[in-house]
């Protein structure tokens, strides 16, 4: 970008700065970045890779770097980055444009970025974890639309295909975490884009719902959730390797709700995460 280079960059979000933080000290060990949209998710994903790689210090003390600010979390533990990025396109996308400065100013080299996340399935048991192969939008095509100046422009959501095989290969050494490579569908909207019955309005039968998922079925999509096309889009523009790992809470074919028991939830959600652990820990030679 022609402004990166300039004498002072704010990531006005973050609330870090190049003249204000020592960007590489602070972040030129980080390897992995894992985001998601909830900042309790991403505090507790932390917590869970301080364990894993045996990090000094009680997990209490990871503190949220962004703890001024309160438009995004982010810590840190070891070569791991965790950052939070609230719901939907225009949310992870002020995120990533700064995170990626981040990585650039911080002179971070050969890092690999995972969306560990939560979706709704098609056809798949609830609690299965689904590595994206493709990220398609609402009309099942793998591109994300940006309107710039005016006009629309349009990116390849293309993601890496060996680092989803070695992904999906680290889930068959894991106990229980059902998973599944499949075309993921990003929407701009949890209800009526998702094609929800039960939203504030809804414009649609029954009948026109079931097509709709059947369609996306398919075209190869198992999941559906709000992220992924305009993730995979920026991190391809920005030559970083990136994966979308969600598990899937319920399966779309029998419901809109999401009444499933808090506890199964918290565990359905811990998949993700333990699937990147264990990639992690792999990649840094970690396992016996
Ligand atoms: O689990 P996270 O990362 O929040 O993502 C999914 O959950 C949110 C909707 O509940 C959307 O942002 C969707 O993409
Ligand atoms: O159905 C779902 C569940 C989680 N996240 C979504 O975007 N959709």
């Amino acid at each position: 970008s022609p402004q990166t280079g300039a004498v002072q960059d704010i990531l006005y979000h973050f609330n870090l700065g190049t003249k204000t933080h020592n960007l590489p000290a602070m972040f030129g060990d980080i390897k992995f970045v894992c985001v998601g949209g909830s900042a309790n998710r991403m505090r507790a994903f932390a917590q869970f890779m301080h364990q894993e790689l045996g990090q000094p210090g009680h997990v209490d003390d990871i503190r949220d770097i962004c703890e001024e600010t309160d438009r995004y979390s982010m810590f840190k533990v070891g070569p791991v980055l965790s950052v939070s990025h609230g719901m939907g396109a225009p949310s992870i996308s002020i995120m990533l444009h700064e995170l990626i400065k981040l990585l650039y100013h911080s002179r971070c080299r050969d890092v690999i970025l995972f969306r560990i996340g939560t979706s709704g399935g098609i056809g798949l048991a609830p609690g299965t974890v689904v590595i994206t192969d493709k990220a398609v939008d609402s009309f099942f095509r793998p591109q994300f639309e940006q309107v710039v100046l005016g006009k629309v422009i349009v990116r390849s959501t293309e993601l890496d295909e060996g680092l989803s095989k070695e992904l999906l290969q680290c889930s068959t050494e894991l106990p229980d975490i059902p998973t599944v490579i499949a075309n993921t569908m990003c929407t701009h909207d949890f209800y009526e884009g998702q094609g929800r019955l039960d939203g504030a309005l809804c414009s649609f039968s029954t009948e026109e719902k079931l097509e709709y998922l059947r369609k996306a079925h398919e075209a190869g999509v198992r999941n559906i959730e709000m992220e992924s096309t305009v993730f995979a889009a920026m991190c391809r523009m920005c030559n970083l390797k990136a994966a979308v790992i969600c598990v899937t809470l319920l399966n779309r074919f029998e419901g809109d709700q999401i009444s499933t028991h808090h506890d199964v939830l918290v565990e359905y959600q811990q998949r993700p995460q333990g699937l990147v652990a264990h990639f992690i820990k792999k990649r840094l030679g970690l396992m016996a």
